[in-house]
């Protein structure tokens, strides 16, 4: 870490602990610097996040390991609560939603610079988001597949129009300029969108002070080597097991592994699983698929149990069967959705008996041998026809991608002529857009080295949409093989 970013985070933890912030049980007032330390530390995971929480001693599931009360908590009603004129100019709009609220809110903090209470805190924040909002035409179109295209044209058009709406309480409130524009509207909906966290008291949530140092993994992760101290014996019937409250025990259980406490007026985090010293804490902000994360994080996983590939399907088969098209989907595993596969399999269905076949393609059965086989063959050539239309491969994204992390760590491109031309033209479409290539001479402005993290994330997920595509062309061929050798050892075994 910097030096001025390290004394930055040094004043933000002192500042954090006079607020009674802590990674402590006690909730006895120390002297320390420092609210982490018993079982937390502020470490750089490059790989997994960035700056995030490490352990700082071997730790427990389900111990509490951060305690954030309620008046370290930045919410709307907090920051209207120290600031009048705010909170009379707010009222004056009440058709402003709560997050667009705590977006001004926001900014009013940052206009104060030094003189806002919550400055050593508002430091920590990132300058900039890649969330979904963010993504120029440029990177929009990257994505290439039309639900992806709309869903990071939509977010965009809706964080432009929430500003619109909002700046007339932000013009009263005298903002400088600069807060004024789009591109710190941007920052503040990311900062939203990304670090908030659930309270029941404010849709918008609540910004949580060290709490949101946390990086995220995927729910159902919750196993790893250090799991194996305790292989084989439920961590809460261990006798030395560190877990003491029934609030510790209950949360451990749970899904979400923090949340705002009435009884204590905090906000509790609770380890999901066990950690040995030195590795990294995770939090579980919710089951995402990977166009979500990058719609509200900015980030996207190569490994999520989670994800869905959406693929358009024949117009009767949305109205034939009664699922909701959000559950008509091909999970990570190249597997169609229990939901898909029924859908699937009622179509491959003729027309005049599909009635009859209902009840049984609901229950999850197969329906015949041949109903199978025709359903994972029009599975397997709709994701072929998917893929041959796009303008890249998986393989070419992977290229891409190698190309681009080579770029950014030596500030050159590799020979166009070993670039395949689909790959060359989309980089030469790059370099045009943003102007880097001036003269015969590449220079990246900021702006321009912006854009390649967001154009990344776009080619990254691009790539993991296709490989999943390409997963269920392997499973259907493997069900229609399957099926193909039974039929022919039962047709062996009559002659
Ligand atoms: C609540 S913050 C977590 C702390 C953040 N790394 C920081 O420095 O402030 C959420 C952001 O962290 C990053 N992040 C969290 N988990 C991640 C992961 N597993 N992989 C990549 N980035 C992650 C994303 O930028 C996300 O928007």
């Amino acid at each position: 870490m910097e030096e001025p970013e390290a004394m930055s985070l040094k004043s933000f933890l002192k500042w954090a602990t006079e607020l009674g912030i802590s990674d402590s049980p006690s909730t006895s007032t120390t002297q320390s610097d420092s609210c982490l330390g018993h079982s937390l530390f502020v470490f750089n995971f490059p790989e997994a996040g960035g700056r995030g929480l490490e352990a700082a001693r071997d730790i427990w599931k389900g111990e509490l390991i951060l305690r954030v009360p309620e008046r370290a908590l930045m919410t709307s009603q907090s920051l209207m609560m120290n600031d009048e004129a705010f909170s009379i100019a707010v009222k004056k709009h009440p058709s402003l939603s709560s997050a667009q609220i705590l977006a001004v809110a926001l900014l009013n903090e940052v206009n104060k610079g030094k003189s806002s209470r919550w400055w050593p805190y508002l430091k920590q924040f990132p300058r900039s988001y890649v969330t979904l909002a963010d993504f120029g035409k440029f990177e929009i179109q990257a994505l290439q597949i039309d639900d992806a295209i709309w869903a990071a044209q939509k977010a965009s058009r809706k964080a432009e129009e929430e500003w619109n709406e909002a700046t007339v309480l932000m013009h009263e409130l005298k903002l400088k300029p600069q807060l004024l524009a789009l591109k710190a509207w941007l920052w503040a909906s990311g900062s939203i969108s990304s670090r908030t966290m659930h309270i029941p008291w404010d849709e918008a949530g609540c910004l949580c002070p060290v709490g949101d140092f946390f990086n995220y993994a995927a729910p159902g992760e919750e196993t790893s080597i250090s799991e194996d101290r305790v292989a084989g014996k439920a961590f809460s019937l261990q006798e030395d097991s560190p877990l003491k409250s029934e609030t510790e025990l209950a949360a451990a259980h749970r899904l979400i592994d923090a949340g705002y406490e009435e009884d204590v007026s905090s906000y509790c985090f609770y380890a999901r699983r066990n950690y040995r010293k030195g590795e990294q804490v995770l939090l579980s902000y919710g089951t995402y698929t990977n166009l979500e994360l990058l719609q509200h994080y900015g980030f996207l996983l190569t490994e999520n149990p989670n994800d869905k590939a959406f693929i358009p399907l024949e117009s009767d088969m949305y109205s034939m069967c009664s699922w909701e098209s959000e559950l008509l989907y091909i999970q990570s595993d190249g597997k169609p959705s229990f939901a898909l596969l029924s859908a699937v399999r009622l179509w491959a269905v003729p027309q005049n008996n599909r009635r009859s076949s209902v009840h049984l393609v609901y229950s999850g059965n197969r329906l015949s041998m041949e109903n199978e086989v025709v359903a994972m063959r029009w599975l397997a050539k709709k994701c072929k026809t998917i893929l041959d239309i796009l303008p890249t491969t998986a393989e070419d994204d992977g290229k891409l991608l190698a190309i681009l992390d080579e770029f950014q760590d030596i500030h050159q491109f590799m020979e166009t002529k070993e670039i395949p031309p689909q790959l060359a033209s989309e980089l030469c479409a790059f370099l045009k857009s943003k102007n880097v290539v001036s003269e015969g001479i590449c220079a990246m402005s900021s702006v321009a080295r912006r854009s390649i993290e967001r154009w990344k994330l776009a080619i990254l997920w691009r790539y993991l949409y296709k490989k999943i595509l390409c997963n269920c062309i392997v499973h259907c061929t493997e069900v229609i093989t399957d099926f193909i050798s039974q039929r022919d050892s039962v047709q062996g075994n009559l002659h």
